[in-house]
């Protein structure tokens, strides 16, 4: 029943006016995220950062941006090269894009089992191509399934860092882990056990959160005032001596420096910029300061809040440099899974700037967590002391736009429609190129993500995925021990 209003309250709005407002405060809401990002980039690039944007001074790759976060109008996603199309339609819409050939290598299905065959016989021409039809996915559903509870359950539990890490003790059996507990009713919410308490409120406290393995390093940080955060076993593998630091042309900002209310690290608004270092710093690396505001959130909420984990070496944000002391063991199927990827497009007559497989070794990677509102700005990733290894990048549930643009924001960047299940391979020239996802496009999960009726275990990943796009992301950081001579050849890479 609707209440009589009174004299003292706005009149009711009819549907139809609630609607134009709603749409009016999300246009807002729009301008004003543009706004806050491209005054932070121009302060990043050293541009003044105004606080306004000049469109005149737009980039061709912010243009991009801009045109594909608007909500209203809705942009034309056609526009995005959809690897699933005819590939006669693909290549006439797209004259420039060309098909290469990939049958002289070794199968995918040779080196790991994820790429499976599939059980519909749909299988030939399958890995003849280094682009996909939509009947040949490179993962099977049930190989997305798995990399998909790989990503959310085991893959960002410690010692791997997440963003929550900052702010949060984050229990070393992981947050997933919670989240399922009540999920699946084994502990509820009057159990304060499930809230996982601020860092601030318990440092220094007993507390039966955390543990060795759940040391960050930033205790250590404090005391000798160096980046010794947990020492990891690195393998057998020697480690290269990095090359030595060079001044970068701006000083990067000491961390949480602008930040005076911290929020879980939010990537998606800290875009690298060309004068990021190309090189590791072997300066003390600082973490933000653990916040006594983020809110305390029940485990469902709190998992739509983790935003990246960090893999192998482990990444540090703030600095946009890797922690060299902090190696948390690879995932091995993640190994196996990216060199066949490698392997799968190296020395191809095709290529210009071959990369040997054999060169290849999967030392770090990032899992980025997408809710649908989210994005990632135009960025290059320039943190790896190897600029020639390929990065390989897998996507999975929600689509998205990925502007794939050239070595600065002047060229014009090119959108793709990038679908669960697909595999980005960056190499060569490409490897440096600026790119970013301003859209995560709704309603585009596949059905088979959205249930499986032979895995009752899956529905709370399905959840999850319902508002979500995972991608990850897998890189070599230092060159290979023994260069090959075939792998010398690209053009140095800024
Ligand atoms: O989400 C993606 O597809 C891209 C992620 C990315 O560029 C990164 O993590 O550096
Ligand atoms: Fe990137």
């Amino acid at each position: 029943m609707s209440k009589p209003h009174s004299s003292t309250q706005p009149p009711p709005m009819s549907n139809r006016q609630r609607k134009i407002m709603e749409r009016q405060a999300e246009k807002n809401r729009e301008m004003a995220a543009a706004k806050r990002t491209s005054s932070k980039e121009e302060g990043d690039a050293g541009g003044g950062g105004a606080g306004r944007e000049n469109t005149s001074k737009r980039t061709p790759f912010r243009e991009s941006e801009l045109m594909f976060l608007a909500r209203h109008p809705v942009p034309d996603f056609s526009l995005a090269l959809d690897f699933r199309q005819p590939v006669e339609e693909l290549l006439k819409k797209h004259p420039k894009m060309r098909r290469v050939r990939l049958d002289g290598g070794r199968k995918l299905s040779e080196f790991s089992e994820l790429f499976g065959v599939r059980e519909d016989g749909l299988d030939q021409d399958r890995e003849d191509f280094a682009y996909l039809h939509e009947d040949h996915p490179a993962f099977t559903p049930s190989a997305q399934r798995t990399l998909i509870k790989g990503c959310l359950k085991d893959y960002s539990r410690h010692p791997n860092k997440s963003n929550l890490d900052a702010h949060y003790k984050v229990p070393s059996s992981g947050l997933w882990d919670l989240h399922e507990n009540v999920y699946l009713n084994k502990q509820t919410l009057d159990d304060p056990s499930v809230f996982v308490p601020r860092k601030a409120d318990v440092d220094n406290q007993a507390n039966g959160y955390g543990s060795d393995d759940d040391d960050d390093g930033d205790d250590e940080q404090d005391k000798d005032g160096s980046d010794s955060g947990k020492q990891q076993e690195t393998g057998p593998r020697p480690k290269p001596t990095p090359p030595a630091p060079q001044p970068p042309t701006k000083k990067p900002k000491p961390s949480g420096d602008n930040n005076p209310t911290p929020s879980p690290q939010r990537r998606q608004m800290v875009p690298i910029t060309d004068e990021t270092p190309s090189v590791p710093l072997n300066t003390p690396k600082h973490d933000p300061e653990p916040s006594s505001q983020v809110p305390i959130l029940p485990p469902a909420q709190l998992i739509r809040k983790m935003r990246w984990i960090t893999l192998g070496y482990q990444y540090h944000w703030p600095s946009k440099t890797y922690n060299f002391d902090q190696n948390a063991p690879f995932p091995k199927e993640l190994c196996i899974l990216s060199k066949a990827v490698v392997a799968a497009v190296e020395d191809k007559e095709s290529f210009e700037y071959p990369y040997s497989a054999e060169d290849f070794v999967a030392e770090a990677g990032v899992i980025n967590y997408y809710q649908l509102k989210d994005r990632l700005m135009g960025h290059v990733d320039r943190s790896e002391l190897n600029k020639h290894a390929p990065l390989v990048s897998f996507s999975f549930g929600h689509s998205c736009i990925y502007l794939l643009g050239g070595p600065t924001r002047e060229q014009s960047p090119t959108p793709i429609l990038l679908q669960s299940g697909d595999v980005l391979v960056m190499t060569g020239p490409c490897r440096s190129a600026f790119h970013g996802v301003p859209r995560i496009i709704e309603d585009t999960l596949p059905d088979y993500l959205k249930s499986d009726p032979s895995d009752p275990e899956w529905d709370i990943y399905a959840d999850y995925l319902a508002e979500a796009r995972i991608n990850l992301n897998i890189r070599q950081v230092y060159p290979p021990k023994e260069p090959t001579t075939t792998t010398t050849t690209a053009t140095p890479l800024t």
